[in-house]
């Protein structure tokens, strides 16, 4: 679990969180949903410990990662899979270094062959099997995605970051991609917080999900109370998108959303 208190960011004199709380509970997924520009990112980047927030405590399982103490953030940082938002992968290293990449980092000790029996356990995981000697450049989007996914989870991460996992690919793919998380998170019980504003992905795997706004949590709530929000931010957020729109209108009407 992750507890974050009172978060503030600013750049520049700019205030882009204002003060933000949140529990993020283990085996579970939390959607950190809102327009562009509302602070999402930055407040990812501050819990990953990229960005230092001005003012606020960040816990990871009753471990205070913002005491500055240098041995227990690394031991949380070891903890942490961070799938990317254009998948970062090193195009340099075919599919099999990329995910063998943070077991040499942070799991010294282990052996090459361990090395290789991970790399290959986590990537039939995400359904690459036979992709082990591709390079980046050979792959689609959602296989980049694949990879992002099979290396987070290499050194059996406790927490997972995903910063718009489903950017740049096709509705059908996102919803694999999607799914392919949600699984991982109950499967390794892991403490898992997406950046999105696909309302999809809410419909999907959101099991909670915070809204932000101008740098405040607006709302929070679980997939089946969001449609019935009276912040009217949230409404318009949500409402923006035409088949939301049919699906309210619909409900509405006393018909069956599942006909839409
Ligand atoms: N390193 C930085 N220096 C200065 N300003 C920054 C920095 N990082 C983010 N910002 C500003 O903070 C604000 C929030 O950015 P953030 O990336 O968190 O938005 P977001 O909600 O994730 O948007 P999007 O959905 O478009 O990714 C923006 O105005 C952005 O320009």
């Amino acid at each position: 679990m992750i507890e974050i208190h009172n978060i503030h960011k600013s750049f520049n004199g700019v205030q882009v969180l204002k003060g933000i709380d949140g529990v993020f509970e283990t085996g579970k997924t939390t959607l950190l949903l809102g327009a562009s520009g509302t602070g999402k990112s930055v407040l990812l980047q501050c819990i990953v410990g990229l960005v230092k927030p001005d003012l606020g405590s960040i816990t990871y399982d009753g471990k205070v990662f913002t005491n500055n103490r240098l041995d227990l953030k690394q031991e949380i940082r070891r903890k942490i899979g961070m799938l990317f938002q254009g998948s970062a992968l090193f195009d340099s290293m075919n599919v099999q270094e990329n995910v063998e990449f943070p077991l040499k980092m942070l799991t010294p000790d282990m052996t090459k062959e361990e090395r290789l029996d991970r790399v290959e356990f986590c990537l039939k995981r995400v359904g690459l099997e036979a992709a082990h000697k591709k390079m980046p450049s050979e792959l689609s989007g959602g296989m980049k995605k694949r990879v992002g996914i099979a290396r987070a989870i290499a050194p059996n991460c406790t927490y997972l970051f995903c910063d718009e996992p489903n950017s740049g690919l096709d509705p059908l793919t996102s919803i694999k991609i999607d799914e392919l998380i949600y699984e991982i998170t109950k499967e390794y019980n892991i403490t898992t917080i997406i950046v999105t504003h696909d309302m999809n992905s809410v419909i999907e795997i959101g099991d909670h999900i915070m809204f932000l706004h101008n740098g405040l949590k607006l709302w929070e709530g679980t997939k089946d109370n969001i449609m019935d929000t009276n912040v009217k931010e949230l409404n318009d957020f949500i409402f923006a998108n035409s088949l939301m729109r049919a699906a309210k209108r619909i409900e509405e009407e006393g018909g069956d959303i599942d006909k839409l």
